[in-house]
């Protein structure tokens, strides 16, 4: 069964050491939502978390009152979208957390969201870089491959912009590739920690296998890598019009923060995947890529090179560069075209 352990790890075990006391101000921003609402409940549980600030268009003080209630140290404050409402949510914080915008239903892909969701990131940004310039921004509205350039031009054009900080989540693609090994070659999912690398949407998600010491052939690698890229519309098609992956999401999210809560607190080799402005294929003219970055108290630390790959894995490596630049292209069309 899922435990808040699987989540924060150590910190459970580790009670509250001296670590846990700095203070963290963590802003959702979209707090009311499929996934807000489970994604606020394990910030709250989280003793790293001293403030929860929870903003959304709608009922963002309700989920505040409830979670509010949970018997654990951190200050939940709701904030609705009055004039001061946003700015309040963000001043101060040092992780914005932003699942706003709509999801998916089954037939549509991540990139038929862009003309909803991409005016909502960049309107969540220009506040972010007004009120919270200096905060590590976590993007999880789709398609996170065009929303993350978007916050990028925005941050630029306003001079606040720190590639260290800001954040595509793609955690739940790793959360994916895990539990799906472990699901053909029966091991514990908790120890697999598969690498994967690109962007965060169908062949832009190339889960690198050979790295983990696995080497699955035929149908059945196929198969493996097809579940991983597109593990996002078996929950659409299952969810049947209702949205798309929500508690799991949550729990990526949580983890990554958790991540960058640790790494900003002083613990070292905190590595997690995420889609970042990345030196890896900026020869190619892609300026975001996915691949391990170890966290510090600056945000990324390191990024890490793909490593050795195979000839199947780079045929892969080579189609999702292709989507890739032009799903980064779109979005910083769209902050030129409407800024
Ligand atoms: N990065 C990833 O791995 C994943 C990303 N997603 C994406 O996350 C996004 C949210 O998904 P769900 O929570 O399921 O959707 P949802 O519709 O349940 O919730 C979205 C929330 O955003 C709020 N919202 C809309 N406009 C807003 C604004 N301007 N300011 C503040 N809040 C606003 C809504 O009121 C709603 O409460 C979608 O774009 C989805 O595709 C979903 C799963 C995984
Ligand atoms: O599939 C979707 O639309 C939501 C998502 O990004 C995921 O579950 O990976």
């Amino acid at each position: 069964m899922f435990t808040a352990r699987h989540v924060f790890g150590a910190v459970q075990r580790r009670s509250f050491s001296a670590s846990t006391r700095q203070a963290s101000k963590v802003t959702v921003l979209g707090a009311a939502g499929g996934i807000g609402q489970p994604l606020s409940l394990l910030l709250k549980l989280n003793p790293r978390v001293s403030q929860l600030a929870l903003y959304d268009i709608r009922l963002a003080p309700g989920v505040a009152a409830d979670i509010g209630h949970i018997n654990t140290k951190s200050e939940v404050r709701g904030y609705d979208p009055t004039p001061s409402g946003l700015g309040d949510a963000l001043r101060g914080s040092d992780i914005v957390l932003i699942p706003a915008g709509v999801p998916r239903k089954p037939g549509m892909t991540r990139d038929d969201l862009f003309n909803t969701n991409a005016s909502i990131v960049r309107d969540l940004a220009k506040a972010a870089a007004e009120h919270a310039p200096e905060a590590n921004i976590l993007i999880i509205s789709n398609p996170v491959n065009s929303t993350v350039p978007i916050t990028a031009e925005v941050f630029k054009a306003r001079g606040v912009y720190n590639p260290k900080r800001l954040f595509g989540v793609t955690t739940l693609d790793v959360v994916r590739a895990s539990r799906f090994i472990s699901q053909l070659k029966n091991t514990d999912p908790a120890n697999e920690n598969i690498t994967v690398v690109g962007g965060h949407s169908g062949a832009t998600i190339v889960p690198l296998l050979s790295q983990s010491g696995y080497s699955l052939t035929g149908a059945t690698l196929d198969e493996y890598v097809r579940r991983v890229q597109f593990g996002g519309d078996e929950v659409v098609q299952a969810k049947d019009g209702a949205g798309s992956a929500t508690l799991s999401m949550a729990m990526a999210g949580a983890r990554f923060a958790e991540s960058l809560l640790k790494a900003s607190q002083g613990q070292k080799n905190v590595i997690e995947p995420t889609f970042v402005d990345s030196p890896l294929y900026k020869d190619q003219g892609i300026e975001f890529f996915a691949s391990n970055v170890e966290l510090g108290p600056s945000g990324v630390e390191k990024i890490h090179p793909i490593g050795k790959i195979t000839e199947y894995e780079q045929k892969l490596l080579d189609a999702c560069l292709a989507d890739l630049k032009g799903n980064i292209q779109k979005g910083v069309n769209f902050i030129k075209e409407k800024p």
